[in-house]
């Protein structure tokens, strides 16, 4: 049978053709649209040290952002900036800025500066191990490692080397000085040098069993911190007038005096505390230390505190000071270059480089981190003295007045 084309059907074949093709490229357009919109999620900003992150980035975890302040540390003010999810911990670090501020604010003093970083070294005999001790001790010998290690930036300065000998290990503490930057990349760089040269040099026989072997200490709690100190040791004071102790905190000296020497004192003896003498230093470093781009698990020796409050002029006013003895701030480096970060370390005054001299942004940081711990241990102290805290928490951290709801 022959088949007659109907002139219609190549008109019909022809809209086909088009209608095929116009959904192959919508087709097309959606699958890129799709690939562009995930591929604008995975993109996150980040400057190149990011780059191990960038690779796996897919979005950023938003944590809320209050300002405490002004906070009065040696008659400069701040607005401090906290990132927490604790929704009564602004509030708190407001207020014991505001009776800080109404009394005369705090007053601060660097102790010490200084970054370690500690190699653990294994020799066939514990002599040996004793013989690298004894040659780090010679200041001679000291000098020409100085010279290595120094060699290694422009901004590493060795301070000291501490060796502990156990059985035939070899435990050093370098400790440095490391600019604005908080260090750790800078000490661990510095050592690697040093260890290259003394096993080329007088210690062929030396092994290198880790370049960190926890004498350090980073990221652990730890006594060798709590008295040798790492990074900024600061101890902040101040003297807080009775009235101010009345008006803003609702409390009185003679309670806030008994209450730190039973609870942050013997309290803390009670627990075994390593460290942890104070009510929630941990709390005010880990909010600032998350907004201005530290790193975060240095939390952990950074909140060593000893908080002590004595009544003074005849009992009428309270000295309080917090103590810490590990504060590792920078200004620069790793987290604090991200925007966000940035931006709250402007806030501050102290981002990057010092002008002044190196060291100084990060030594300036690690005084407010020390000025709001005190306002925090105020305000805390108080709400526990006055027995306000549960109050104060089912007000702040359930009601719609919370700023993670604002955020919602
Ligand atoms: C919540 C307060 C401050 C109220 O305290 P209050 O005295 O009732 O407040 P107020 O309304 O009278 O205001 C006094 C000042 O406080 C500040 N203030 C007051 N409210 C705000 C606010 N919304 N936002 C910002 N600032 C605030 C502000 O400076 C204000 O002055 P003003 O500006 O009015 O002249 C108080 O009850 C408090 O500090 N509570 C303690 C909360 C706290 O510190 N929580 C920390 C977490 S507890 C924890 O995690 C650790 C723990 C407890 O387990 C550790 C331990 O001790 O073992
Ligand atoms: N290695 C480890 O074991 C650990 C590493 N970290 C990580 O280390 C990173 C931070 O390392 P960190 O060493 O602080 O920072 P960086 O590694 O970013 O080093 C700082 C850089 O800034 C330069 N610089 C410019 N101006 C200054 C200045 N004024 N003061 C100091 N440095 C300046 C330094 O110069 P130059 O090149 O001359 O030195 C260096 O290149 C973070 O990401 C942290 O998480 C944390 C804990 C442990």
């Amino acid at each position: 049978m022959e088949y007659s084309r109907h002139p219609l059907d190549s008109h019909i074949y022809l809209a086909s053709l088009c209608l095929f093709l116009t959904l192959l490229l919508l087709l097309h357009r959606c699958r890129r649209h799709r690939h562009r919109h995930r591929h604008r999620h995975r993109h996150i900003p980040l400057p190149p040290n990011y780059a191990a992150i960038s690779s796996n980035a897919v979005r950023h975890v938003m944590v809320p952002v209050g300002v405490a302040g002004p906070l009065s540390v040696d008659d400069r003010d701040y607005l401090v900036p906290m990132a927490t999810t604790e929704g009564c911990l602004v509030a708190s670090t407001n207020r014991g800025c505001k009776a800080l501020k109404d009394s005369g604010g705090a007053r601060s003093v660097v102790l010490r500066d200084g970054m370690t970083g500690a190699p653990l070294l294994r020799f066939r005999t514990a002599k040996r191990a004793a013989e690298l001790k004894l040659f780090v001790e010679d200041p001679h010998n000291f000098h020409a490692l100085s010279v290595v290690f120094n060699r290694s930036s422009r901004f590493v300065r060795l301070q000291s080397v501490k060796c502990a000998v156990a059985g035939r290990n070899l435990y050093m503490r370098f400790s440095c000085s490391t600019g604005d930057a908080m260090g750790m990349d800078m000490v661990s760089k510095a050592v690697e040098i040093v260890l290259g040269f003394l096993k080329n040099g007088e210690f062929p026989d030396m092994e290198v069993i880790s370049l960190s072997g926890n004498f350090c200490s980073d990221k652990k709690a730890s006594a060798v911190n709590w008295i040798e100190g790492r990074g900024k040791s600061v101890v902040c004071e101040a003297v807080i007038k009775g009235e101010v102790v009345k008006r803003v905190l609702k409390t009185t000296v003679g309670a806030l005096v008994e209450l730190n020497v039973h609870k942050n004192l013997i309290g803390s003896a009670v627990a075994g505390a390593l460290g942890g003498f104070n009510a929630h230093a941990s709390n005010i470093v880990s909010a600032i230390f998350i907004a201005t781009g530290q790193d975060p698990a240095q939390n952990i020796e950074s909140s060593h505190c000893l908080t002590m409050m004595e009544p003074v002029n005849g009992g009428r006013d309270l000295h309080i000071s917090v103590t810490m003895p590990s504060i590792e701030v920078g200004t620069l480096g790793g987290g604090t270059e991200l925007p966000s970060q940035s931006a709250c370390l402007n806030l501050l005054g102290v981002k990057g480089a010092s002008k002044e001299s190196p060291g100084s942004n990060s030594r300036v940081l690690a005084t407010i981190v020390a000025g709001a711990v005190l306002a925090g241990e105020l305000s805390l102290m108080s709400a526990l003295a006055a027995n306000q805290l549960v109050q104060s928490h089912m007000k702040y951290n359930r009601s719609t007045e919370n700023c993670l709801e604002k955020i919602k």
